[in-house]
C-alpha cells in the first residue's frame, strides 16, 4: 500500500516509509527504530523549564505547549518516533470527570465510579470536547516532517482502574471487587470506556496520528482467564473501532508476560514487552504475524554505559530472529534517568543494527 493509498492520507510518503512504521508493519528496515515510552517530559530540563507553574492537566490543553513538550525528545535524543503529551486521563477530563494529576501522586478521582448509576457519568466523546488535541497535531505534524507521531490512549481495564479506586492502586482491591462481584456492571463499565477510548483515538489518527497505542499498564494484575472474560471483549472494541485507518496499533502493560498472546489476539499489530520477558520467548508467546516492541528495564539506565550497552545487545541478539522489532524500554522513562544516557542508547542501537 502506498502512501497515497493510505486510508488516512494525511501523512507524507516519508513518514510512511520511516523506519518505525516500517518495523510496525514487519518490513525490512534500514536500522532497528527506537522510541521511550514516557519520553515527552519526566527527565528533560527543557521539559521543567516549560511546565514552570502550569499544572499537568492544564499544560496537555494547551496546543503550543503541548507541541513543544512533544518536540523535545525528537530533538534531543534522535529518536525514531514522536509520542504525543497528553495523559491517559484527558479524555475523562474531558466529558467532565472530576479528576485532576497529583504531582508525584499520579491521577486522582474525586467521586470514584462504584454503581450503576454513576455509569451515566461516563458520556460520549465528541471531537469538539478534545479540540485542542486536533490544534495540537496540526502543530506537530507540520513540524515533525518525517517523523511519526504516536497517538495513545489508556486501554478499559487502565482507565477502569484509576475510575473505581478513585487513584493509583497496588492491590486494584476495589476494581477487581467490582468485577468479579458484579460481572454485568463491569461488562458495561468497560463497553463504556471502550467507546470512549476509541473516540479520542478516532480524533487523534483523523488529526494526524500514524499510529497509535493503547496503554493497558495495570491488566497485568490479572490471571489469563480472567482478562479473556473480563477485559479482552473491551479492548478488542477499541482495536476494532480503529481498523480501517490501517495505521499500527501497539499494546501494551507492565507484568503482562502470561498475557502476550491474549493481548496481541486483542488485535494489536505490535505488541509491547516488559523487560521480564526476553524478545524471543515474547515472539513464542505471541505467536505469528505481529511486531514486538521492548524491552530494557527502564531502572538498568542508572547502570554503566556498559552495563547498558551489554543488555541492549542481548535484547538486539533475542530480536534478531522476529518479523519486525521495535527498540524501547520495557516501561517509561524514569524521572531522574539522565537525558544523556537515552541520547546514547538510540545512537548505539542506531549504530549496531545499521544495515
Ligand atoms: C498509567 C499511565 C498514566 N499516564 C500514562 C500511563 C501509561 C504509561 C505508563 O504505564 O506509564 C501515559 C502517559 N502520561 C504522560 C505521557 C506523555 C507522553 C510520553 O512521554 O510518553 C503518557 C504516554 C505524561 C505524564 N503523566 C503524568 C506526568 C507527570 C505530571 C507532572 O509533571 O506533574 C506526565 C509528564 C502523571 C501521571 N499519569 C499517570 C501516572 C501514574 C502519573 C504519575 C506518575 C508520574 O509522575 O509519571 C497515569
Amino acid at each position: 500500500m502506498s502512501a497515497e493509498q493510505s486510508p488516512v492520507g494525511k501523512q507524507p510518503t516519508a513518514t510512511y516509509d520511516s523506519a518505525f512504521l516500517k518495523a510496525c508493519r514487519r518490513e525490512p528496515v534500514p536500522h532497528t527504530p527506537v522510541w521511550f515510552m514516557r519520553q515527552a517530559g519526566r527527565s528533560l530540563p527543557e521539559y521543567r523549564k516549560v511546565r514552570e507553574g502550569i499544572p499537568m492537566l492544564e499544560s496537555c490543553m494547551r496546543p503550543e505547549l503541548v507541541a513543544e513538550i512533544t518536540l523535545q525528545p525528537v530533538r534531543r535524543h534522535g529518536v525514531d518516533a514522536a509520542i504525543y503529551f497528553s495523559d491517559i486521563v484527558v479524555p475523562l477530563k474531558a466529558i467532565g470527570i472530576d479528576l485532576d494529576i497529583k504531582p508525584g501522586v499520579g491521577p486522582v478521582v474525586e467521586k470514584p465510579i462504584r454503581t450503576r448509576a454513576d455509569l451515566a457519568r461516563l458520556r460520549d466523546l465528541t471531537p469538539e470536547d478534545v479540540s485542542y488535541v486536533t490544534e495540537a497535531y496540526g502543530l506537530l505534524t507540520r513540524e515533525l516532517g518525517a517523523t511519526p507521531l504516536i497517538g495513545f490512549a489508556g486501554a478499559p481495564f487502565t482507565l477502569a482502574s484509576y475510575l473505581v479506586e478513585g487513584g493509583p492502586s497496588r492491590n486494584h482491591e476495589h476494581t477487581k471487587a467490582l468485577m468479579y462481584g458484579d460481572p454485568q456492571l463491569w461488562a458495561d463499565l468497560l463497553d463504556r470506556l471502550a467507546d470512549i477510548t476509541a473516540a479520542f483515538l478516532k480524533v487523534q489518527i483523523e488529526a494526524g496520528a500514524s499510529a497509535v497505542q493503547l496503554f493497558d499498564s495495570w491488566v497485568g494484575a490479572l490471571a489469563p482467564a480472567d482478562y479473556r472474560r473480563f477485559v479482552q471483549p473491551a479492548s478488542r472494541k477499541v482495536f476494532e473501532a480503529v481498523a480501517g485507518y490501517g495505521v499500527p496499533r501497539i499494546h501494551f502493560g507492565v507484568g503482562t508476560g502470561e498475557l502476550l498472546r491474549d493481548m496481541g489476539e486483542a488485535g494489536a499489530d505490535v505488541v509491547g514487552v516488559d523487560w521480564r520477558v526476553p524478545l524471543d520467548e515474547a515472539a513464542r508467546r505471541v505467536g505469528p504475524g505481529k511486531a514486538l516492541q521492548g524491552n530494557l528495564d527502564p531502572a538498568l539506565l542508572f547502570s554503566t554505559t556498559e552495563a547498558v550497552e551489554a543488555r541492549t545487545r542481548e535484547i538486539l541478539d533475542a530480536a534478531a530472529g522476529l518479523e519486525g522489532h521495535v527498540f524501547n524500554l520495557g516501561h517509561g522513562v524514569l524521572p531522574d534517568t539522565d537525558p544523556d544516557a537515552l541520547s546514547r542508547l538510540v545512537e548505539y542501537v542506531h549504530t549496531r543494527t545499521a544495515r
